[in-house]
């Protein structure tokens, strides 16, 4: 083993901050290198926009209910202010590195960018997993990282949210404590909170909302329309399970829904409005539901849910798990990515050569942050638009998100739907760096 610095750092204290070669951090960075390239950028931008600005490592002890002290290892990564302030989730997921969480920082750049937000990139994590925790320790561990972060952050600074393994709860908690550490009330400092707590009840459902438009626009383009298309949902978490709703509500069929431990699957298609009926239920007990009450077939295996015979497959869990070893087992004629970076570039090449478009997670989940940012406004103002209001905004933007990379890809043969979104996303960041003087 080479003694270097990361090496030295994972020896004296665990830290778990290795990237590997086959990694997310490394798929991010190699489709990061080919816009720069495809748009025709100065490698000094490449150099810039390759590297976070700024790394917070925490450490977080918390008094468990045993008596005894843990000590949970976070990290916020500030990847790019050239937009505006830096905003992105918080992921709370016993795996997570902080390679990880640079390469989600670097995503959340673009995806603001690509969406016109007045926002820069950023993300944070904490290694833990949130179910074996109890609600005391959940909320030792939330405000103790809200503290942890607090000189680095603030609601004109950088702007944090959920991800994996956080809520609206986990947001009023901290911005409970952010508020407590400032002497006054900070709305706007974390978003999607809950409507108790300056949240705009449209949040929740945001991003799933967001997924769904993206594959309805998909749709009309490619085929005509959404109307009796066949949907398969991967992951039944907050993203996973909104989307299938509103896939439902907008028309699609979803056939197919999966969590960790099988997949729900019914040919007539899923009543997905039960997920509405059911909110306190999510993950195993919505798929165990769909074959309780819907009289779905309950298949075992979770990755059963890639080969599925449907139009449309929306991974909506996690990273990396459409890859070179089981794309062959896609049968989606479009992929809607409703996670951060669900396909890796082997299988995403792979796809494009059996003719299967690929919306990019840039595009397809901006609904979260933009539905973010729309809360943020309100929350700046103190002013509050009701739930119809906010989801007509959001889907306006989403609409014409859409629209704009759908066109920009038409005009350029030999690129990916990705490739058209990060290239726009990287001109806006471009101009701003290049008017500022930073490049
Ligand atoms: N929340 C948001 O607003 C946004 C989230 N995203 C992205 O969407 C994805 C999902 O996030 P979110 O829904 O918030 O997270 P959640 O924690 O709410 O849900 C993730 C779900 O995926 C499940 N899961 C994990 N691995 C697998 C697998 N191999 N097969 C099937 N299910 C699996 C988890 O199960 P279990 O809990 O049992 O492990 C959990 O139910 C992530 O990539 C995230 O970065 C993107 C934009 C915004
Ligand atoms: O709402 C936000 O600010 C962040 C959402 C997020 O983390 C994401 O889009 O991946």
């Amino acid at each position: 083993m080479k003694y270097n610095l990361l090496n030295l750092l994972y020896m004296k204290f665990g830290l778990h901050i290795m990237a590997s070669e086959h990694g997310f951090l490394t798929h991010v960075l190699g489709n990061l290198r080919r816009g720069v390239e495809l748009g025709g950028f100065p490698e000094d931008f490449y150099k810039v926009i390759s590297r976070p600005k700024r790394v917070l490592q925490v450490s977080i002890p918390v008094k468990m209910d045993n008596g005894q002290i843990e000590v949970f290892e976070g990290y916020r990564v500030q990847h790019c202010d050239a937009l505006g302030p830096f905003k992105g989730g918080i992921r709370f997921h016993p795996e997570v590195t902080l390679a990880d969480d640079i390469a989600l920082a670097m995503l959340m750049t673009l995806k603001n960018s690509l969406a016109g937000l007045p926002y820069g990139g950023a993300k944070g994590a904490v290694r833990v997993d949130p179910k074996k925790l109890s609600a005391r320790e959940l909320e030792e561990l939330s405000r103790g990282y809200a503290r942890a972060i607090a000189p680095l952050i603030g609601d004109v600074v950088d702007i944090p949210a959920p991800d994996v393994g956080t809520n609206a709860q986990i947001m009023a908690w901290m911005t409970d404590e952010y508020s407590k550490i400032k002497g006054h009330n900070t709305p706007g400092v974390f978003t999607s909170k809950p409507p108790e707590l300056w949240g705009n009840p449209v949040r929740e459902y945001a991003t799933g909302l967001g997924v769904a438009v993206t594959t309805r626009e998909m749709a009309k383009r490619l085929w005509g329309g959404i109307e009796g298309k066949t949907v398969a949902v991967q992951g039944m978490g907050n993203v996973g399970r909104w989307t299938a709703y509103w896939i439902g509500k907008l028309g699609g069929r979803v056939v197919a829904v999966s969590d960790i431990n099988g997949v729900a699957y019914k040919k007539d298609g899923l009543d997905t409005s039960l997920i509405a009926e059911n909110r306190s239920l999510s993950g195993p007990s919505l798929v165990e539901m769909f074959v309780s009450k819907n009289g779905a077939e309950h298949i075992k295996n979770p990755d059963a849910i890639f080969s599925i015979d449907v139009d449309v497959l929306i991974p909506a869990a996690i990273e990396n798990v459409i890859r070179g070893d089981n794309v062959g087992l896609v049968k989606a004629r479009l992929v809607v990515e409703g996670a951060n970076g669900p396909t890796t570039p082997e299988a995403e090449r792979e796809l494009y050569k059996r003719g299967v478009v690929v919306v990019p997670d840039i595009l397809a989940n901006a609904g979260g942050v933009v539905m973010s940012y729309l809360e943020w406004v309100e929350n700046l103002q103190w002013y509050f638009w009701d739930e119809e209001e906010t989801r007509k905004r959001l889907e306006a933007i989403m609409v014409n998100n859409v629209a704009k990379v759908y066109n920009r890809w038409q005009k350029e043969k030999e690129w990916t739907m990705r490739d058209a979104a990060i290239v726009t996303a990287l001109e806006r960041i471009y101009k701003a760096m290049k008017t500022r003087g930073w490049i």
